[in-house]
């Protein structure tokens, strides 16, 4: 809907065509965004040579989708075309950031990242909000944050891609451990302790991958880590809360994609290959791997020895 604010012809291709032919009849996502118009300038489409004709592209599909998906779009994307990736995670079995998956399966395409606080539901519903597009160059991220903001989505530039998507990755796994919080009632003072530890992690993790300390400050790290951690609007928030409610890993998501869980791991693994601390994200890992349970989690994060905040 936003890339439709102001112009026509805007193509939203979907996998399933009883879907897509379920959203051109309604014009809405019943299933999904009950009640929010979908924008006069969408045309749904089940067909992937629809986008042929787009020199900017969307990925909205759940990161462990995005190989597949981007692999069969390949032969019907243009060359010097944009990919705009959206989803946030990381490749399970081969630890890949977005960009990477994207880069191997469509070389031809310039990569972006979207990624930021947005609710699709607020988003929808034309809240204001402010999230961060990165491409490595400046001058194709600031065309695409003129082409794509409207009043109400903000969009600030970023050369930073690597920052922007490590952000947007690792918030999701923190999420979950300030659902558990929630589900467990610490009460607000530990949320904001989580928050703060959580932010530390990402910190650390990103001076390992030299990425910019002001990216991780800004809308793709902080403020969506500040959104996702407290609201049980988030599904990876909601998925930490079940969990702690004693619901079973699989059972908790109520089969809602919570990215967090997928990229949990990966994000552990390439932490340990770089000698980095993550006590937070390695308890949710356990968590969800059934290694430990949420009062054992608990336990270990207040027993760790104390040390000096860095
Ligand atoms: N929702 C939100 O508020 C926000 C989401 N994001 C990120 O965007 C990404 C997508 O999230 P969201 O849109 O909520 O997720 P959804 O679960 O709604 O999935 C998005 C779309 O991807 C489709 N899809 C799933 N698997 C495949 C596949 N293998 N091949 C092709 N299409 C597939 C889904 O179709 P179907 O379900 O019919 O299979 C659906 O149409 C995530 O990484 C998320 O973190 C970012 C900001 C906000
Ligand atoms: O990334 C999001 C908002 O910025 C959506 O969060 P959830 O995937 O946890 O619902």
């Amino acid at each position: 809907n936003v890339a439709a604010t102001g112009r026509s012809g805007v193509v939203l291709w979907g996998h399933r065509p009883e879907h897509v032919a379920a959203l051109a009849r309604e014009r809405e996502n019943r299933a999904a965004l009950p009640g929010l118009p979908l924008a006069a300038g969408v045309a749904p489409s089940a067909d992937l040579a629809s986008v042929a004709a787009a020199s900017v592209l969307l990925g909205v599909v759940p990161a462990q989708a995005m190989r597949e998906v981007v692999r069969r779009l390949a032969p019907h994307v243009s060359p010097g075309a944009v990919f705009i990736i959206c989803a946030k995670g990381i490749e399970r079995g081969t630890r890949r950031f977005m960009s990477e998956v994207v880069a191997e399966e469509l070389p031809q395409a310039q990569i972006a990242v979207l990624s930021g606080p947005s609710f699709a539901a607020d988003v929808c519903r034309g809240l204001p909000t402010a999230v961060t597009l990165a491409a490595e160059d400046e001058e194709l991220a600031r065309r695409l944050c003129e082409l794509l903001s409207t009043r109400s989505f903000r969009l600030y530039r970023s050369t930073d891609l690597r920052g922007v998507e490590l952000g947007g990755a690792a918030k999701n796994v923190l999420a979950i451990a300030a659902g558990m919080a929630e589900g467990r009632a610490l009460g607000a003072s530990a949320r904001a302790a989580l928050i703060a530890r959580g932010f530390a992690e990402l910190m650390r993790l990103g001076k390992s991958f030299g990425v910019r300390q002001e990216t991780l400050m800004g809308l793709s790290g902080l403020g969506d880590l500040v959104l996702t951690c407290g609201s049980a609007q988030s599904r990876n928030f909601a998925l930490g809360a079940a969990l702690a409610s004693g619901e079973a890993p699989l059972a908790a998501t109520h089969g809602k994609l919570a990215e967090g869980a997928f990229t949990a791991a990966a994000l552990v693994e390439m932490a340990r290959e770089r000698g980095v601390e993550i006590p937070i994200a390695e308890a949710v890992d356990a968590i969800l791997t059934g290694r430990i349970d949420v009062d054992q989690a608990i336990e270990a994060l207040l027993m760790r020895p104390l040390k000096a905040e860095a």
